[in-house]
């Protein structure tokens, strides 16, 4: 199904491209994190060029296999204009190649503010436009209306912060709601806005939820948004493909996982980073399936 943005013919749904994506090439994203120590173990300086040359690499040696990609907006962003260009450059060549883009900017504010931030990333034909973008409901969730409405007319989609996978998350996403009557934490909420917005959809909705990979038994949670699940936390931050069916439980099969350090470090050898890439693809289908 494609829909109309003004006068441009958009995608189809974030959701159905991307169960499409999960099913031809598995469901492994691998995050572009420039790290200046990553840089370094690459041999290379932490200036532009460098920063342009381990983009690259990640991009050629992985664009035509791997179905997500999530670069970290904020590694990019360092270095200014020319780092935001050398982004937008590796996103629509990422793109070109078939993969899903999910920018990691985290954006947030009040709901007038938002709409530009949606413009940044959502609309199409924007240099920044992405399959997919994450966000803080830090503001609450009714604030990022303007996300969620141009999103879906783009064929976009949203991954909201509701279970992070670092341990300072909890104080704000398990603390409880004085003013709900169910006692829900905040966590719970932002799940259940999703799994609202996602009503009615197959194969999947296209407003995910961002919950951590390192966050052991989440069965008091109901993870059943029917949308996707991006789980960070494999690799550097100690979670491993074995643990996705225990943390995930019955949501499993629409989880997204997240490697970025344990991936790159392999690097600057394209041959080693695609073998690294296809280690934890194999790990990833042994532990869920499929
Ligand atoms: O809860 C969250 C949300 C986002 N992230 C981001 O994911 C990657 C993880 O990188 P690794 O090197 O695989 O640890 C990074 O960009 C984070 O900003 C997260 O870790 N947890």
């Amino acid at each position: 199904m494609t829909r109309e943005v003004t006068s441009e013919v958009t995608l189809e749904p974030f959701g159905t491209r991307l169960r499409r994506a999960m099913d031809e090439r598995g469901p492994l994203c691998v995050g572009i994190d420039p790290h200046a120590a990553l840089l370094d173990s690459w041999g290379l300086a932490d200036d532009i060029a460098g920063l342009e040359r381990f983009t690259y690499t990640v991009v050629e040696a992985l664009a035509g296999t791997v179905a997500v990609f999530k670069p970290q907006a904020a590694f990019f962003e360092r270095f200014g204009s020319r780092g935001v260009a050398v982004l937008e450059r590796a996103t629509a060549d990422l793109r070109t190649a078939g993969g899903l883009v999910v920018m990691d900017a985290k954006r947030g504010d009040i709901g007038s503010t938002m709409a530009a931030y949606a413009e940044a990333f959502l609309r199409p034909g924007a240099p920044l436009f992405s399959d997919a973008l994450t966000v803080s409901p830090y503001l609450g969730y009714g604030s990022l209306k303007p996300a969620v409405d141009l999103a879906r007319a783009s064929g976009a989609g949203l991954f909201v912060l509701a279970l992070t996978s670092n341990p300072e998350g909890a104080e704000v996403q398990r603390a409880v709601r004085a003013d709900d009557p169910e006692r829900r934490t905040i966590g719970a909420t932002m799940l259940a806005h999703l799994a609202e917005e996602n009503a009615g959809e197959t194969p999947m909705g296209s407003f995910g939820a961002v919950v951590g990979a390192t966050l052991g038994d989440l069965s008091a949670f109901d993870l059943g948004i029917n949308g996707p699940l991006l789980a960070p936390g494999i690799g550097a931050q100690g979670a491993t493909p074995a643990d996705l069916p225990k943390v995930f439980g019955a949501a499993v099969g629409n989880v997204v996982p997240n490697v970025s350090r344990a991936v790159l470090k392999e690097g600057p050898d394209a041959g080693a980073l695609r073998g690294a890439a296809e280690r934890y693809a194999n790990e990833i289908r042994e532990a869920v399936g499929g």
